[in-house]
Parts: C-alpha cells; structure tokens; sequence
C-alpha cells in the first residue's frame, strides 16, 4: 500500500550536509489493512514522513509509492491525496463548513462527486462518527472530541484507503482521546490502513506494527506484541514507558508470561491470578 524506498528529503536540501538531512534512508512497506503507529522525540521526522505519504512533500532523492503510485507523478498526486486522508493535531485548521455537513460535503464537491451521493457519503460519514445529530450545528459550537471527529468525518467521506492521524490526540481531553482511540480502533477493524503518529507509547502499543524514527532515520521497527524483544534498544531513545507495561515488563522477568498488549489493571491482576494458581 505505502512503500518509501530509499527515501532522503530535507526542508533546505542544497544548504544541509547530507548526514543532517530531515529524512534520511528511509525504506518501509505498510501493507494494506495494517495499523501502524510511529514514534520518536520532537523533531524527529514524524510529520515530514507523513507528509511524504500524501504527496504534500515530495522525497529529495528516493520514491514513495501509494497503490503503485508514484507521489512524484503529477498525473496521481490527486489520486495520491484522495487515497491518503492526513488528520493533523488542530481539528480548527482542518475545518471550512458552516455546518457540520457542510464541513463534510465541501471535499466532496472539490471531486466533483454527485449531488446524491454526496448526501449519501455525508450521512454515512456522519453516522460512522456519531455526528448526525450535530448535521446542522455550526462546527464552532462543538467540543474538541468533536471537533477532531468532524476532522476525521470529511476524510472518512471521501473514501480513503490509509488515515494518517498526526498527534490528532493531544489537544483533547482523556475521554475524547479514548474516543478518537476506539474510532481508530473501529476504522482498522474496517479495513482501512493506519498510520498513528503519536508521543505516547500506552497509545502506540493499540498498533500492530510501531516504528521509532530519530533524527531522521527509522531506528526501530518492530510487532508491538514483540516490544519484550526490543526493551533494550527501546530504552536509549528515552522512551515514555506506560506503568502497567512496566509492570508487565517486571512480571515477565520474574517467569510469568502475561499477554503484553491492551492492559487494564483489572485484565492483569486477573491473568496474573490465573498463573500464580497453575503454579
Ligand atoms: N516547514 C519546515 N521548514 C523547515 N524545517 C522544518 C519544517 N517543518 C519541520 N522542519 C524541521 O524538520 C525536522 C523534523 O520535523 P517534524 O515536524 O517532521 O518532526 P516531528 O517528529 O513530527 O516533531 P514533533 O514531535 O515535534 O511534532 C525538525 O528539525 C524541524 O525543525
């Protein structure tokens, strides 16, 4: 689906010296259906790599190629654009509706897609994001969870095979962000092929796949279920280490081999009861 090969780019290519570079060999296949979750410290290259996908940034030197498009073909960038849907941190800089349907219809209509199925996308997408009842709502009048799920909406409506979504947690509060998470979690189960760039690793473990990028080169990539096997590694890159994961880490060392992914207090006291009584 998505397929960086040898990628470089950098913002001032002819004023950097090559080992400085933004991006730097860059060689990575997500596959259609998979969820993806990148992390790495500010300024690492996350949303240059992002932007790369969609075509709104094109590589120095390599390809990125999107359904066997090259996003440095002219004659795909919009089919580029329309089969990756970037959804950014700020929801408000994403939003140009008067209303929420608006909102929804307007790239719609940028594609020139049909009056009737427009308002068939709109509804869906709208249903799909638990928005119908706020159809002709002013998008000002919604709360940040909201807002970010109106974001994700005019995306959703216009089909997009890969959702990238660029932090389009932080600047919401904890419920909104377990809402954005479960959508996220919904739209996999969909089919849709994810990309979640995000600075929390409790977040990023919701992936199958997690990719560490810092300073501009893939560092780490590895299965999320596996992350025993990169602990160590994992640590030199100042990694936020969710305390129940720690805990987990920890339970694993003293012999009890308790699933390491999705873990609520509750599941792992639980688990954990279940071995100490075989033992
Ligand atoms: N428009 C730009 N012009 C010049 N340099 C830029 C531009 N955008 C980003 N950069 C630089 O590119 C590098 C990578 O930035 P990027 O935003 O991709 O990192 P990031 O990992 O997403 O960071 P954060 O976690 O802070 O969002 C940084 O050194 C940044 O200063």
């Amino acid at each position: 689906m998505i397929h960086f090969q040898d990628v470089w780019f950098d913002y001032s290519p002819e004023i950097t010296p090559e080992e400085q570079w933004n991006l730097r060999k860059i060689s990575l296949s997500i596959q259609p259906g998979e969820y993806l979750a990148l992390i790495g410290k500010n300024g690492s290259g996350k949303s240059t790599l992002a932007r790369l996908c969609n075509g709104l940034l094109l590589p120095d030197r390599g390809q990125v190629v999107i359904d066997g498009h090259s996003t440095a073909n002219p004659d795909h960038i919009w089919e580029v654009r329309r089969k990756v849907g970037l959804i950014f941190q700020n929801p408000d800089n994403q939003i140009v509706g008067a209303t929420v349907a608006d909102d929804i219809a307007f790239g719609l209509e940028n594609i020139g897609c049909p009056t009737a199925e427009i308002r068939e996308r709109v509804d869906y997408a709208m249903s799909q994001m638990g928005l119908t009842a706020f159809a002709d709502r002013s998008p000002d009048q919604l709360s940040g969870g909201q807002k970010q799920r109106l974001a994700i909406a005019s995306f959703l409506a216009l089909q997009p095979q890969v959702m990238i979504f660029d932090e389009a947690t932080t600047m919401i509060d904890p419920q909104g962000r377990a809402e954005i998470l479960q959508i996220i979690d919904k739209l996999h189960q969909d089919g849709k092929t994810i990309l979640h760039i995000t600075h929390s690793l409790a977040e990023a473990m919701k992936a199958e796949r997690i990719l560490l990028l810092d300073q501009g080169e893939c560092c780490l990539d590895f299965r999320s279920a596996d992350i025993l096997q990169v602990w160590e590694p994992l640590q030199q890159y100042a990694v936020d280490f969710p305390p129940m994961l720690l805990v987990a880490k920890h339970l694993h060392d003293w012999g009890y081999p308790i699933d390491i992914k999705h873990r609520q207090p509750t599941e792992m006291v639980e688990e954990l009861w279940k071995l100490h009584l075989k033992k």
